[in-house]
């Protein structure tokens, strides 16, 4: 189960593929023996060697993966592994990105491999020798990003360039995670990390089963909703996809996950997750292997060469990109093109629009007959969860019921024009429900207004140029899947005529959204059943609905998210939870009992009978085991990183809905409006539901009690008539 990700690259390729680079050998051996200063360049030659040689070996790779799954060794149909790569597509600009990508990490192993097998360099000493070098190649090997920004850029751009006019590729579609601490590879480049012993690291699988099991108690505060949001912004800030073949997804595992493939089969991206014998849930199944594949990396803006970087395929601004997409071509064809409206389609007997349907449902969707819907949203991961699907409904019909308003407030606007002011609106108030209710409900409104994350004043003056609104690696690698662990284990659905919640499982619902429209109520009893189901507790113990049976189609199991998250953290070389203690503030552990501070005794005790060293804990499990800040669901050092990526995301966004004095700036009166905004109006404005509880990401209780939609003091409107302009504005 351990691969390195490098096993395409042996000395005999090396000599096949790249025999220049062979006999190189004993030229940067002298160099390195002539000299122990850093200050020594690598020879040019060796250089041009190795990017071509990578070039060469990783394209023969990409070959054998193509190969390998024409052959045979590919997804199955209906499959948990299949339905994880349903969402994962990579558009013809990031699958290029990646390509080079792996050009040039295949490029800087080999010269690795070539300066460590003949000097004393170590994998360390060589990635701080690289850096020092800053070696970018020839652009035949790779291009800057370079991106020039002309026009007024009153408004965002769809893939986010150009928001940031001094460095116009931040935050961009595309973009390389950034990183709060070094990573941790095992050979600095792109090896998956091991123990400091340099034994593997505990199996995931193990970690998940034995430290976050099931134990089902519910939140007395939180509803669903709130858990929904919180994927919802999710898919706003981020999205990692997985390696793919131009055949398709590639398999890891015999026989749909009774072994792991021989060597011989597997594709260098596979880093599996075993199971052993005596797991409680899937011995009886007979599964011994989960299926798992690396992430996609993408180059660094200025080519530069060092360890890898995994792509960010969405704008990591706040930009409801979930809705409008991150990229232009699937943005213009989410539009209607007539009224700013985005498109739509309605059914028989229902008052409400839904989604459009995709192209093609059967290759991304887990149906029983072709008539169940399957949406097309800006983010692939729309289809996921019934929930996920309802939330993403709400705010599409919420674009075209402001576009309505606003062409009848101003009639002469034009298409573009509309669709623009909308999408600036609705973003507004995505932001607004985000930063105003969300975030201080779950991490606590003192310490947000603390750290300037929560708005307070009407406008703010914070925005900082030199603030990288970049997703942050271990933000979406680790710290904000702690979250996984509040997944209620059930869908609710309230009728509004009976005082009964009917339950769905989870995992009886993946990639299929059918329970949307099964009936021409079911969108607003869905409603109303996630304000009114509880949200997980926020310990580390998770549903197995998620922690077994996630996508688990007709099967009688499924993957575990836990483990998954556990093994995405290590692909991603995520640096470790020690490191990152100290990165927060913490002191730096040297024992398992220096983290008394933070994790209790009997979570310490676990984390010492897995880990061989405190050095090895990952991120994800000892941020996972903290105890909470106070006002916070989550400990210490997942506040920190949660609070350092919304700091970021709202002060590095010059677009940021309450950003005073810029060109595109809301008027007073506008932003008043704006800042009425709520998560049950949202609601209320969107279905036919006709009560609902003022904060609707808390459960009903005596503080707080539902309304009725009409009652606008207790929920109130977002006026648009602050909208309406002069007709001499026609032509901005
Ligand atoms: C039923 C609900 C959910 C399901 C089924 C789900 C499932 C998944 C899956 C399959 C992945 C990709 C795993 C991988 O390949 O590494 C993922 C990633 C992630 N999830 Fe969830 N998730 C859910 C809810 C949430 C919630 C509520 C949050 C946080 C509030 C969240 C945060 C994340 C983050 C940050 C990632 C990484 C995203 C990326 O970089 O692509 N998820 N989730
Ligand atoms: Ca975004």
């Amino acid at each position: 189960c351990l691969n390195s990700g490098w096993e395409f690259i042996f000395d005999d390729i090396i000599s096949e593929v790249c025999p220049i680079l062979a006999s190189a050998t004993s030229k940067v051996k002298d160099l390195f023996l002539s000299s122990s200063s850093e200050e020594e360049d690598i020879p040019s030659e060796l250089i041009s060697d190795s990017l071509r040689c990578g070039r060469e070996l990783s394209r023969e790779a990409k070959k054998r993966a193509n190969r390998l799954v024409k052959n045979g060794v590919g997804l199955e149909a209906c499959s948990p592994a299949l339905l994880h790569f349903f969402s994962s597509k990579l558009s013809s600009d990031a699958k290029k990105a990646s390509e080079v990508s792996h050009e040039l990490l295949t490029a800087t192993k080999i010269m690795q491999m070539k300066l460590c097998s003949t000097t004393d360099v170590t994998p360390n000493t060589f990635i701080s020798f690289l850096e020092n070098q800053c070696i970018q190649p020839h652009e035949i090997y790779c291009k800057p990003v370079s991106v020039s920004c002309t026009g007024s850029n009153k408004y965002r751009s769809i893939d986010g360039t150009c928001n940031n006019l001094r460095h116009p590729t931040w935050g961009r579609r595309g973009a390389p995670f950034t990183r709060l601490t070094s990573p941790r590879y095992a050979d600095g480049i792109y090896a998956m990390p091991v123990a400091t012993s340099g034994r593997p690291l505990p199996n995931p699988r193990l970690l998940s089963t034995r430290i976050f099991a099931d134990r089902s108690i519910f939140s007395r505060v939180l509803s669903h909703l709130n858990v929904q949001w919180g994927q919802f912004i999710t898919h706003d800030l981020v999205f990692q996809v997985m390696e793919v073949t131009d055949e398709g997804g590639i398999q890891c595992c015999l026989g749909n996950g009774r072994d792991i493939l021989p060597q011989e089969l597997l594709n260098d991206k596979c880093i599996p997750i075993c199971v052993s014998d005596d797991d409680p849930f899937y011995k009886n199944h007979g599964i011994k292997c989960l299926n798992f594949v690396r992430s996609v990396t993408t180059p660094r803006d200025d080519c530069s060469l060092g360890h890898a970087e995994q792509m960010n395929t969405v704008t990591s601004f706040l930009d409801g990109s979930p809705i409008y997409g991150s990229d232009p071509i699937l943005a213009a064809k989410l539009r209607s093109k007539c009224g700013g409206r985005l498109r739509e389609e309605t059914r028989k007997n229902c008052k409400g629009s839904f989604l459009p349907s995709v192209d093609d449902k059967l290759a991304v969707c887990d149906l029983r007959n072709i008539s169940e819907p399957c949406y097309l949203a800006g983010d692939s991961r729309i289809n996921q969860t019934p929930t996920l699907a309802v939330l993403h409904t709400l705010l599409l019909r919420e674009h075209n019921r402001i576009a309505d308003i606003l062409s009848s407030l101003n009639p002469l606007w034009t298409d573009e024009k509309i669709y623009q002011e909308t999408r600036k609106i609705v973003i507004a108030e995505i932001q607004h429900i985000t930063y105003q209710e969300w975030l201080p409900l779950n991490f606590g409104e003192s310490y947000l207004r603390y750290y300037r994350i929560s708005p307070s004043s009407l406008y703010s003056r914070d925005y900082n140029e030199e603030v990288n609104p970049g997703a942050i690696n271990g933000f979406g690698a680790a710290a904000f899947r702690f979250l996984h662990t509040v997944i209620p284990d059930t869908i609710m659905s309230c009728p509004s005529n009976s005082g009964t919640g009917y339950l769905y499982k989870l995992s009886d619902h993946y990639f299929n959204p059918g329970l949307v429209e099964s009936t021409p109520e079911s969108f607003d009893d869905i409603i109303r059943g996630i304000v009114t189901n509880r949200a997980g507790e926020a310990d580390p113990h998770c549903t197995e609905e998620i922690a077994n049976l996630l996508f688990k189609s007709s099967n009688k199991w499924g993957l575990d998210l836990i483990a998954m998250d556990i093994q995405r953290g290590r692909d991603h070389g995520i640096a470790s939870y020690n490191d990152y203690r100290e990165t927060c503030g913490l002191k730096r552990a040297r024992t398992f009992q220096d983290l008394a501070g933070e994790i209790s005794q009997d979570r310490i005790n676990a984390l010492a009978k897995f880990y061989e060293s405190v050095d090895d804990i990952d991120l994800f499990v000892g941020g996972a085991l903290e105890g909470d800040v106070s006002g916070s669901i989550l400990g210490h050092t997942f506040q920190c990183i949660v609070a350092e990526q919304f700091y970021r995301t709202r002060i590095g966004d010059r677009h940021f809905y309450d950003n005073s004095e810029m060109p595109h700036s809301f008027t007073p009166d506008q932003l008043k409006e704006i800042k009425k905004a709520s998560m049950a109006r949202l609601i209320c404005d969107n279905t036919n539901v006709k009560y609902v509880q003022k904060k609707a990401f808390e459960l009903e209780s005596s503080y707080n009690p539902k309304y009725h939609c009409d009652d606008y003091n207790a929920i109130p409107y977002v006026d648009l008539t602050a909208w309406k302009r002069p007709k001499f504005e026609l032509y901005d």
